[in-house]
């Protein structure tokens, strides 16, 4: 096998030997012309992770950043054989689900006294402990609860072996570069090694890894330690909502084979041959929604916030699904249950 690619090598490697993904020009523009009259706005800037989402961390100190650690080391697997049935988590009088229901427990548990943002504590943390602190309002348990229990007991050891049981100090042994802290993770975190094999070549996403970086850069405000660089060199997170709400704006086609299958909630595993084609056209039709971006904001002298990356226009994809749930009811996500995203 050759070397392993970037994720955005690897996004244009399967974008190019697709073969029931595609990626749609006219859509792509559709979708940066979209998001051109947000340019401006407050969405598609680095504060709009904390002013648009009540549990997220409002801080940017040590407690914050660990905060985004424990929570992107658990942020996989959401979905639920039946969208009626689902894990939901109450919490300061609203309802959650999905990602959101993982928020709500961790913020659930530091009310109750339980310290699940030190890594003294979860690299200790019991199966028990864990069913009870991502206790769901409903009968049916968030996915994957083993799975999540042994990630956080080899995370919080290697974070106290490695890093003084704090992602701080992970953060600031990354010289301010994204990229370094992406490869810190990956080499130093097995649950985040998110890296599969596609036409014979070594692929990687990094879903979490990703999500991770881009996270620590917004809890910090993009400022001090997270003053990230090269920030723009992180791509779209390749998750299964991402390539569902590309579809539904149409920048995204499955052949007709793939969508008879994903409609029927056929699952695929990871590292599947139309699994990664899913993730990699993905990313690599958000890289080219950020370059047709670009281009109408130069063209057209509009104003941007600070530079729009892959990031920003990600959150704001991903945000888009979120509130228009109802909307794309119609259009499959592709099912893979997998610890990687
Ligand atoms: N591409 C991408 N995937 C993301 C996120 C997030 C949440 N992060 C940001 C969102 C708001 C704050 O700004 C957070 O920073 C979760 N996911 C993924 O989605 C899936 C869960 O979906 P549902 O079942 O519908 O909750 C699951 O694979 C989860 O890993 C993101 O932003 N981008």
């Amino acid at each position: 096998m050759d070397g392993l690619l970037t994720p955005r090598e690897s996004a244009e490697f399967i974008a190019e030997n697709s073969r029931d993904v595609f990626i749609d020009g006219v859509g792509v523009r559709r979708v940066a012309e979209l998001l051109l009259a947000k340019a401006a706005g407050p969405e598609l800037r680095v504060g709009a992770w904390k002013a648009f989402h009540d549990l997220n961390p409002k801080a940017a100190d040590e407690a914050a950043v660990n905060w985004v650690f424990v929570t992107d080391t658990l942020n996989f697997s959401f979905w639920s054989e039946s969208d009626e049935h689902k894990c939901l988590v109450g919490y300061g009088g609203k309802t959650y689900s999905g990602y959101w229901s993982l928020c709500a427990a961790v913020n659930r548990a530091l009310d109750e006294g339980i310290p699940v943002t030190s890594a003294s504590y979860y690299a200790t943390v019991t199966l028990d402990e864990v069913r009870h602190i991502l206790r769901s309002d409903t009968d049916v348990p968030m996915p994957l609860i083993e799975e999540r229990h042994r990630i956080l007991n080899e995370t919080g050891k290697i974070l106290l072996e490695k890093f003084e049981g704090s992602f701080l100090n992970c953060v600031r042994k990354s010289d301010k570069s994204a990229q370094k802290l992406l490869h810190l993770v990956v080499e130093s975190f097995p649950s985040y090694r998110d890296v599969t094999q596609f036409e014979g070549k070594r692929i990687s996403f990094y879903k979490r890894a990703q999500i991770l970086v881009a996270d620590t850069w917004s809890v910090l405000e993009g400022k001090g330690d997270g003053c990230f660089k090269d920030i723009s060199r992180i791509t779209m997170f390749a998750d299964y909502r991402l390539p569902q709400v590309l579809v539904y704006l149409g920048a995204l086609k499955y052949s007709d084979e793939l969508l008879e299958k994903l409609l029927k909630g056929e699952m695929l595993s990871y590292g599947n041959r139309q699994e990664v084609e899913i993730r990699g056209c993905s990313l690599w039709c958000v890289e080219l929604i950020r370059n047709c971006l670009l281009e109408l904001t130069e063209k057209k002298g509009e104003k941007t916030s600070g530079e729009i990356n892959s990031i920003l226009l990600d959150y704001f994809l991903w945000d888009y699904a979120r509130d228009h749930r109802e909307d794309m009811k119609g259009i499959p996500f592709h099912r893979t249950r997998c610890i990687y995203y």
